[in-house]
C-alpha cells in the first residue's frame, strides 16, 4: 500500500490494521455463508428423498415463490437491496434443483 502517512501520526499503519481486521471479518462471514449454503443443500436433499419416495416432481413453484417472497421480506428487514438478494436465492434454488435432478 502507498505510504500516505502525511500527518506523521501513524495513520497509514492504523488504516492497514483496520483493513486487515475488517477483511478477517469478511473472510469469516464468507466461510459461514458457504457453510449455510451447504446446510441448505443437505436439507433440500432430504426433501428430494421424500419426493422420490412419494413420486412427487422435483420442482415446486408454489414453494419457490414462498422462498422468494421471504427473501424479499428479509432483505427489507435488513435494509439490503431486495432484487439482488432475490437473485442470490434464485441461484440457491437452481443449485438444489440441479442436485435433486442429478440424484434421480
Ligand atoms: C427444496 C425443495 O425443492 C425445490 C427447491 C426449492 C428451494 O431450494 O428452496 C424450493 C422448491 C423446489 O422447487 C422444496 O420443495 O422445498
Amino acid at each position: 500500500m502507498a505510504d500516505n502517512d502525511t500527518d506523521g501520526r501513524g495513520t497509514d499503519r492504523m488504516t492497514d490494521a483496520e483493513l486487515d481486521d475488517l477483511r478477517e471479518e469478511i473472510r469469516s462471514i464468507d466461510r459461514e455463508i458457504v457453510e449455510l449454503i451447504a446446510q441448505r443443500t443437505y436439507v433440500a436433499e432430504s426433501i428430494a428423498a421424500v419426493k422420490r419416495e412419494e413420486g412427487i416432481p422435483t420442482t415446486d413453484e408454489q414453494q419457490e415463490a414462498a422462498v422468494m417472497d421471504r427473501a424479499g421480506e428479509n432483505a427489507e428487514r435488513f435494509d439490503v437491496d431486495s432484487n439482488l438478494v432475490k437473485a442470490v436465492f434464485r441461484l440457491l434454488i437452481e443449485l438444489n434443483k440441479v442436485e435433486q435432478r442429478e440424484s434421480r
